[in-house]
């Protein structure tokens, strides 16, 4: 596809810079300070608003930004050059230098910027490849085309990975649930009996703690389960134990002629040692330009999604991110909610040097999306040197941490209300709820009472309250956003996914990092297998080792 005018002007020579070398930083640290007790007002909750995308709303009004703060952050955004490099991920660059490797997780989902090519092969044309045939298989197996080794049709899947092979889909898929069992929109109305409705169950098995695998294996029928197996590298090790610990038990299955490899298919990069195995009921591929934790709108969380729900609910899963990255390339931050989402965070951490960001869903689907953030946010933006390994002299990634409400309220918003650290919040809430079944009890229902607990929250944590004993004292002043829609529907779920990988990304650029690698994790692995090896290792190493029998 060629760029178009507009898209052309993106294109050049970029500066990269450390934030502190960027002017409107210090007129940042030099700018009035907002007190949210002294601005929040009706007016402003309905002005600080920005639609992303597929219905869904960002609301700032209880972030402690003036229009000054937001005319420097637009200035910063200018000054750190992120939209012309948002531009070149989307054009195929180099963004991840630490591994000489492009960032392409948007080509999975969209159709911006011109068609990428490596090694002459058109990477466009082959994400979507692997999505065609991921929908042809899932079919198959929903069409009782493709079945278990003793004849009978799959109705369960098992995602078998870690990381990002498990988080991201893992939470998807738990998002996505409860409405696609129960809205007829889906499961019966029109598209009844064509894509629509939940197609199988999921389960899922991440943790090398054989009691993982144990449980969900003790739940499942081995004649009627299809496993994933997915590894990007084809070489983690909590990944690689848990297919043997598969294999086993379907071989220990009593069911007569039941072939283990063939109720197992496998997602992987072409690259990955587990590529060149034919023994796989089918194989699926990304390739390296996709990370880990970026991977969900690929073959990583389209295999799972698709086989779940069918392929239909995957693309409208997939237009919504793409609706999100459309929208995350507009220049004005007031119009664009991932960037100024990304600013306001950038904000807090490095003006107000606010240490934690806590993700706060009022909806039970999102249970395991701060998980999934988690991930995407620490691993991506949890780094002390710069794009060019030098280190830098201010804060990254904030620590990321969150719960459904209204379960947290009842946990550790004790902390946040009078605790000495201020921590931001990221409110998520829906007018509907996922399910069909709602109860009227004391004159409200339970989706009422669970919306009216997180404004409640918004206002108590913005606002405070005075009272003379010091420990009934709420000082207020305690900063929030609200994400919302209408329903948490498939296309509204891909833009919050989509929303929060170019927020994260959008950081990690004002910061001037690589937030596409992850080296930290390495020296864990590293000292694991000299464990496990009986290798040469510290000796207090050593001596924790025999604490724990191993
Ligand atoms: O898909 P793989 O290669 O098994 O990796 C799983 C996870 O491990 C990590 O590399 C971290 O250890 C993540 O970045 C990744 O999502």
């Amino acid at each position: 596809m060629e760029p178009t005018k507009e898209e052309m002007a993106l294109t050049g020579d970029r500066t990269y810079q450390n934030l502190d070398a960027a002017p409107a930083y210090a007129e940042l640290k030099n700018a009035a300070r907002v007190s949210l007790k002294d601005v929040l007002n009706p007016d402003r909750v309905a002005a600080c608003q920005v639609g992303t995308s597929a219905g869904l709303q960002y609301n700032y009004a209880a972030k402690p930004v003036s229009d000054h703060i937001l005319d420097l952050l637009q200035q910063l955004s200018e000054q750190q050059e992120l939209i012309p490099k948002y531009w070149d991920i989307l054009s195929g660059e180099t963004m991840n230098p630490g591994e000489n490797r492009k960032v392409l997780h948007h080509l999975t989902r969209g159709q911006l910027a011109a068609d990428v090519l490596h090694n002459e092969r058109n990477l466009r044309d082959f994400y979507a490849e692997q999505q065609r045939r991921i929908a042809g298989f899932a079919e198959q197996v929903h069409a009782g085309t493709i079945l278990g080794s003793t004849g009978k049709p799959f109705d369960t899947v098992v995602q078998v990975g870690i990381g990002g092979s498990d988080l991201g889909p893992r939470a998807m898929y738990l998002a996505l649930d409860t409405l696609l069992q129960n809205d007829p929109a889906y499961a019966g109305g029109t598209r009844s009996g064509t894509t629509g409705g939940r197609k199988m169950r999921a389960e899922f098995i991440s943790n090398v703690d054989p009691d993982d695998a144990v449980a969900v294996l003790s739940r499942i029928d081995p004649e009627t389960t299809l496993f994933i197996l997915v590894s990007k590298s084809g070489t983690t090790q909590e990944t690689l134990t848990n297919e043997a610990f598969v294999i086993d038990a379907l071989a220990k299955s009593p069911a007569q002629g039941l072939k283990p490899r063939k109720h197992m298919i496998c997602v992987t990069s072409e690259t990955s040692p587990l590529a060149a195995s034919d023994e796989y009921l089918d194989s699926f591929f990304i390739d390296d330009f996709i990370g880990g934790r970026y991977s969900s709108t690929s073959a990583v969380g389209g295999a799972l999604l698709s086989l779940a729900f069918g392929p239909d609910i995957f693309a409208e899963f997939l237009a919504g991110a793409a609706e999100a990255d459309t929208a995350a390339i507009e220049p004005d931050i007031r119009k664009n909610a991932a960037l100024l989402d990304a600013l306001i965070g950038v904000y807090e951490r490095n003006v107000l040097e606010l240490p934690a960001t806590a993700v706060l869903p009022y909806s039970q689907a999102l249970s395991r999306f701060p998980a999934h953030l988690q991930q995407l946010d620490m691993e991506s933006n949890g780094k002390q040197v710069n794009r060019d390994g030098e280190p830098v002299a201010y804060p990254t990634g904030p620590v990321i941490f969150g719960e459904p409400g209204t379960n947290g309220q009842h946990s550790f918003y004790q902390l946040l209300h009078q605790g000495t650290d201020i921590v931001p919040l990221q409110f998520i809430g829906f007018t509907g709820c996922q399910g069909a079944t709602d109860l009227q009890f004391q004159s409200s229902t339970s989706q009422a009472k669970l919306n009216a607990n997180m404004v409640a929250q918004i206002a108590a944590f913005a606002l405070g309250q005075s009272d003379s004993n010091p420990n009934k004292n709420f000082p207020g002043e305690r900063p929030s956003s609200l994400l919302f829609a209408d329903k948490l529907t498939p296309k509204v779920l891909g833009a919050l996914l989509a929303h929060y990988e170019n927020k994260v990304m959008f950081q990690g650029l004002v910061w001037n990092l690589n937030s596409f690698d992850q080296e930290g994790v390495q020296l864990g692995k590293v000292l694991t297998k000299q464990v496990l090896g009986g290798a040469d290792m510290h000796p207090a190493l050593a001596a924790f080792a025999k604490l724990m029998e191993i």
